[in-house]
């Protein structure tokens, strides 16, 4: 390669030797007949070495030397002298030049290569170099938006907030681990962690235990209530789960879908409430002792009937009577004043209806020790953090709190643990991902398709199938249709009658019905048996979607979720879906392949995911929910679907 005669080698004052490599370099050109590459610029700068230029001028000729290099990029560079060497001090050339060694030939070969690499290694550096800042700036903007955020008040009561009360130790329970398990070293106890994909964070965090007698469960439930319900061995987030409630820690509970998390809550209070009634009867006006706070009434009512079936075999087998009240909107509190009559023990509930009870001094908290927050994570993007903060103010003692959900993001996390002492977080699988026993299928169907291509969706499978849909409307029109084409279905969402929901919910469970089609805040947690099918209508958000596929697949049965997505779809759900197909290892649809992350492009890690829903397709910068939660900020709305009253 030729090399590009600088005016700057000749004019140099300290090449004060005639075998200054200057001048070797020049001969080179000299006895060359034509130079491999030809620098555009030769001529003009041989003619400019031969008259006096002021330097405003040549400045400003440098300078666009190194424009025009700059803009042919690389390629362009290449074929020519390094746009790095235009830009070089005289005697920085010089001394380069002197560093390429004295043998005319091999400099001109070495030079130039060395000039190319030297140059290709200074583009990729300033690429790095721009790139890093642009993440660090990406970084920074994504620290801001989370801060703001995060802006909200701990998730404690006004009362303990105004008093300053800072508790800092869990409360004392009288349960303790069998002797060999306190005797596991850490090791052994996390290998056994590893072994069932639990992740445990925490303090002091107690031994998991893979057996319901070893957790020293009273044996009737045991041998009647868990075997009736073919529960034989606890799940990963029931094996640590348990222990951490029995010991009073507080703890946050993520686990998938359908994997036991309602036992893990549930046990626990309806042991204490029994160690309690033990210890001292509950008289009238007495309780109660705990609280679990559901965002919807079908959850709260589903959580209920399972602690009173509890209750029930406990009372069957000699154990003192445990009182459970239902408080949620839509039913008469009159028909369970005989409840409230002699003193209860266990609350379940949803945050409106609870509220008012509490204001109307229908009862009080006042030696309440137990509160778990089911959906936890739910309930504060529908809205309720208020209410469940306001509820919070009617403790008057230290308390126990859980909280559960399959999808916790991590700043909600972050936001929880402050409100929560020394607690234990528990993961089974990362928050947000779809549980591994159902196949997701996506299929592309045209908005004007949609209802009759349903009837041979339907097909797939044999019955009970969800429908989901979340628009009200939408909900009553698909179940008009079904019915319509003989399809025996009911229809529950937000805006329907109690008696409504009730009778839709019971004739599903009974397997009078084949079809509920449904709105997803209506369903939410509810545990049918063995839905085959879910179906959703139209592509929710992800965490919703998460939540409404994990109807099927429960309790270790494999179930299939349809889901129809078209152009109304937001490219960036599409994109956090397909990342979480890709997660559970399903078939990516073509539609959905093609789709780029525009993160990947930038270097980004794309799978990371986003701090605030958890989505793995977008960062927080982009993420919908947030724009959501905003636009329902402006709007002074709240996102419940009446399904919480
Ligand atoms: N240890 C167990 N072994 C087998 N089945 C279990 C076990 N524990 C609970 N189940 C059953 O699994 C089903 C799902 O449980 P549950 O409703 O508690 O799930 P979940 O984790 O709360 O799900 P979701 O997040 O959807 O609310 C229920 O039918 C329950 O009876």
């Amino acid at each position: 390669m030729a090399p590009a005669p600088a005016p700057a080698l000749t004019a140099d004052p300290a090449s004060s030797s005639s075998e200054a490599p200057t001048y070797k370099r020049r001969r080179v050109v000299e006895e060359e007949e034509e130079p491999m590459y030809k620098y555009d610029d030769e001529d003009e700068d041989e003619y400019e070495q031969k008259r006096y230029v002021p330097l405003k001028q040549r400045k400003a000729a440098e300078l666009q030397k190194i424009a025009r290099l700059r803009a042919g990029g690389v390629g362009a560079a290449a074929g020519s002298a390094s746009p790095q060497e235009g830009a070089q001090s005289p005697k920085r050339r010089a001394q380069d030049d002197e560093e390429e060694g004295e043998e005319a030939g091999s400099s001109v070969v070495k030079r130039s290569t060395q000039t190319l690499l030297k140059e290709a290694r200074e583009l990729r550096e300033k690429e790095a170099k721009e790139q890093k800042s642009e993440a660090q700036k990406q970084r920074e903007e994504e620290a801001k938006i989370l801060e703001a955020h995060a802006a909200r008040r701990k998730l404690a009561s006004d009362l303990e907030l105004a008093k300053g009360i800072n508790y800092s130790e869990p409360l004392k329970t009288s349960w303790t681990a069998p002797r060999f398990v306190r005797q596991r070293t850490e090791e052994e106890n996390t290998i056994l962690r590893e072994k069932n994909h639990i992740i445990s964070e925490g303090v002091d965090i107690p031994p998991l235990i893979d057996n319901f007698r070893d957790m020293k469960i009273p044996r009737c439930l045991i041998d009647v209530y868990l075997k009736n319900k073919g529960i034989k061995k606890p799940t990963p987030i029931q094996m640590q789960g348990l222990p951490t409630a029995f010991s009073g820690r507080d703890m946050i509970g993520i686990a998938f879908t359908g994997s036991g998390k309602t036992l893990a809550f549930s046990l626990p209070i309806v042991l204490f409430s029994l160690e309690e009634e033990r210890r001292l009867a509950y008289t009238r006006g007495e309780g109660p002792l705990g609280m679990i706070v559901c965002p919807s009434r079908e959850l709260a009512r589903q959580t209920y009937e399972g602690i009173k079936a509890m209750a029930e075999v406990l009372a069957q087998n000699g154990y003192p009577t445990i009182g459970v009240l239902l408080c949620i909107g839509g039913i008469s509190m009159a028909e369970q004043s005989h409840v409230m009559g002699k003193g209860f023990h266990i609350v379940v509930a949803t945050p409106g209806r609870l509220q008012d009870m509490l204001e109307k001094k229908k009862f009080n908290l006042d030696v309440c020790k137990y509160l778990c927050l089911d959906e936890a994570d739910r309930m504060i993007d529908m809205g309720f953090e208020d209410d469940v903060r306001n509820i919070m103010s009617f403790f008057k003692q230290q308390r126990q709190t859980l909280l559960f959900s399959a999808t916790m993001p991590k700043k909600i996390q972050d936001f929880a643990e402050q409100s929560l002492i020394r607690p234990v977080v528990i993961n089974v699988g990362r928050a947000g991902a779809a549980n591994l026993d159902v196949i997701q299928e996506v299929e592309y169907v045209k908005q004007e398709a949609k209802m009759v291509y349903l009837l041979e969706v339907l097909q797939k499978t044999s019955p009970p199938v969800i429908v989901f849909s979340d628009n009200k409307n939408e909900v009553d029109d698909i179940q008009e249709y079904l019915l319509l084409k003989g399809v025996e279905a009911v229809a529950i969402h937000g805006s329907k009658t109690q008696d409504e929901r009730e009778y839709a919910i019971k004739s599903f469970k009974d397997g009078k019905k084949d079809v509920m089609v449904a709105s997803g805040v209506a369903s939410k947690g509810l545990d049918f048996n063995e839905i085959q099918h879910v179906i959703n209508y139209s592509m929710p958000n992800l965490e919703d979607y998460v939540h409404q596929i994990g109807r099927t697949g429960r309790s270790g049965k494999t179930g299939l979720a349809t889901t129809f997505v078209n152009m109304n779809t937001q490219e960036q759900t599409l994109l956090d879906l397909k990342y979480l197909l890709m997660e559970a290892k399903q078939r990516i649809p073509p539609f959905l392949a093609a789709i780029d992350d525009p993160r990947a492009a930038a270097g980004g890690n794309a799978l990371q995911g986003c701090a605030v829903c958890g989505g793995l397709g977008h960062s927080v910068k982009d993420c919908p929910k947030l724009e959501e939660n905003q636009r329902r900020q402006r709007a002074g709305m709240s996102g419940a679907d009446g399904g919480g009253y």
